[in-house]
């Protein structure tokens, strides 16, 4: 079905056109006239598929534009994907002139005053600065009619749960409360189900939850053998854009740094830097400057970076949702994407929880020799060698080339060369402190550094087969994960 068959206003079809969509999604043609009837929703469907205008095209509908006040809401777990969702809120309101501004931490809260005195009539907003100003009265959600919380799951799993309940007691009552993710363990949607009025619940059906468009590996390896796995398959696989997961802050800086050490360009993002970095990181990421980024979790969620091809789990995420949505940011809109992951011996348990939650068994692959990385930089060079052949803009060399043939042999002269421009694969030792395999001890209900105690992993799975509310326990989460 094509938006243009939808029954919503001239101006916001006018605005999918602008923006390149002709035919909606699956959750986008089930999820809006839902929404529209004015019913509580909870959306689930797969990574990248276009969850964000399936909230995004009924929000703009119910706002108007004439009217001061505040009338939307849309929360997220951070800071770039609240401004993702202002820009595509933003263009779905242009011809309607719906105004959203993004309220996010790191920023110039005087700015954001200024912002909003503007009179925007959609927020989009992370949690902690929105209760800020809500505190400050420069927010004021009583005249809301709608509000979204983008990445449901993990917007009540940690931490935040407390700031919600703050933020939705700020609203009236008869709002209609819209929730989406790719993922939605079932605890987490009983929990969503007491702040919500009879939700509709609008599920994609799939086969998997994760998107066939991924191809999914994963390699067995102990820890130490890790680095170098990592960089030998970026020099097999080249990859046009990726990204690499490391379970914490300062694995994801010392990964960069060894990283670059050995000739790659790459960048990292994580909580702890500022948020100018963090917006110049993903800006240098978005326009191709640097082709790997390294990231926490806080990039696992949401964000849509086109022609990201391949995922790395340098380490396994936390728990078997995080990697559907760290895989997730590959193989969006129709696209095709790879996602590897690196699996120690004690952490083998785990692959078969991802595997159940995803329905989609993974691979395994080997991690490739010195000698196959080499082969692969060869490759590279020599289509490089070819795609400057092919552009015939080499004819300023032709005569220093025949002097060079006239004295050497035209197979050695030509090896020489190739050698110069491959990108031999870099053994150049590094250190990384040594992360400890993924546990965590159930008693205190938080993640544990090493120790002995249960997996996550299984204690999820029991929570889900319960359906037991335990997820409260898990603030400290938030500040170690992003
Ligand atoms: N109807 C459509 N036709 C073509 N492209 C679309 C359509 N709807 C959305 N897109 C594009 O698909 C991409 C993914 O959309 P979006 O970010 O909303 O996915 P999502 O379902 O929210 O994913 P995630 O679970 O990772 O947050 C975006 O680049 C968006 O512009
Ligand atoms: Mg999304």
């Amino acid at each position: 079905m094509k938006f243009s068959e939808l029954k919503i206003s001239e101006e916001i079809k006018k605005a999918t056109e602008r923006m390149g969509f002709t035919e909606m999604t699956p959750i986008q043609e089930q999820a809006i006239p839902v929404a529209e009837t004015g019913v509580d929703l909870i959306g689930q469907a797969q990574t990248g598929t276009g969850k964000t205008t399936a909230f995004g095209i009924p929000m703009i509908e119910a706002a108007d534009p004439h009217n001061s006040d505040i009338q939307g809401v849309v929360i997220t777990p951070t800071r770039e994907l609240a401004i993702q969702n202002a820009q595509e809120l933003s263009a779905l309101g242009f011809y309607k002139k719906v105004r959203t501004v993004a309220i996010y931490g790191g920023q110039d809260i005087q700015r954001q005053i200024r912002d909003l005195k503007r009179r925007p009539s959609i927020i989009s907003a992370t949690p902690g600065r929105l209760l800020d100003h809500i505190k400050r009265r420069t927010i004021r959600l009583d005249q809301i009619k709608m509000i979204v919380l983008d990445e449901a799951d993990e917007m009540l799993n940690m931490g935040f749960i407390e700031d919600i309940h703050e933020i939705l007691e700020s609203t009236p009552q008869n709002r209609q409360t819209l929730l989406f993710s790719a993922t939605m363990p079932r605890p987490i949607q009983l929990l969503a189900e007491k702040f919500m009025h009879e939700p509709q619940k609008v599920q994609v059906k799939a086969k998997t939850l994760t998107v066939s468009l991924i191809e999914q590996n994963y390699v067995k390896l102990r820890e130490n053998e890790k680095f170098d796995a990592l960089t030998r398959f970026l020099d097999i696989q080249t990859p046009e854009r990726a990204i690499v997961f490391g379970r914490t802050k300062r694995r994801v800086d010392e990964l960069m740094r060894a990283l670059q050490k050995r000739g790659y360009e790459a960048e990292g993002i994580h909580g702890d830097l500022t948020q100018s970095k963090r917006d110049l990181v993903l800006r240098r990421f978005k326009q191709n400057e640097v082709k790997l980024l390294i990231a926490t979790d806080v990039a696992a969620r949401g964000l849509d970076i086109s022609n990201v091809t391949h995922v790395y789990n340098f380490d396994l995420p936390q728990d078997p949702e995080s990697y559907v949505h760290r895989i997730g940011r590959t193989g969006r809109a129709g696209k095709t994407g790879m996602a590897l992951t690196f699996i120690t011996p004690s952490e083998f348990p785990h692959l078969r929880s991802i595997e159940r939650l995803t329905k989609q068994p993974m691979k395994q692959i080997n991690a490739p020799s010195y000698e196959e990385a080499l082969v692969g930089q060869q490759k590279l060079a020599i289509d490089h060698l070819k795609e400057a052949l092919e552009s015939g803009n080499y004819h300023a060399y032709a005569s220093k080339a025949q002097d060079l043939l006239d004295d050497f042999d035209a197979v050695d002269l030509v090896a020489a060369a190739l050698k110069l421009i491959t990108k031999e694969p870099d053994t150049t030792p590094v250190r990384l402190t040594r992360e400890q395999p993924l546990m965590v001890k159930r008693s205190s209900g938080r993640q544990q550094r090493g120790g002995k105690g249960r997996s996550s992993y299984h204690s999820r799975e029991r929570d889900r087969r319960q359906g037991n509310n335990n997820y409260r326990g898990r603030s400290k989460q938030k500040s170690q994960r992003y």
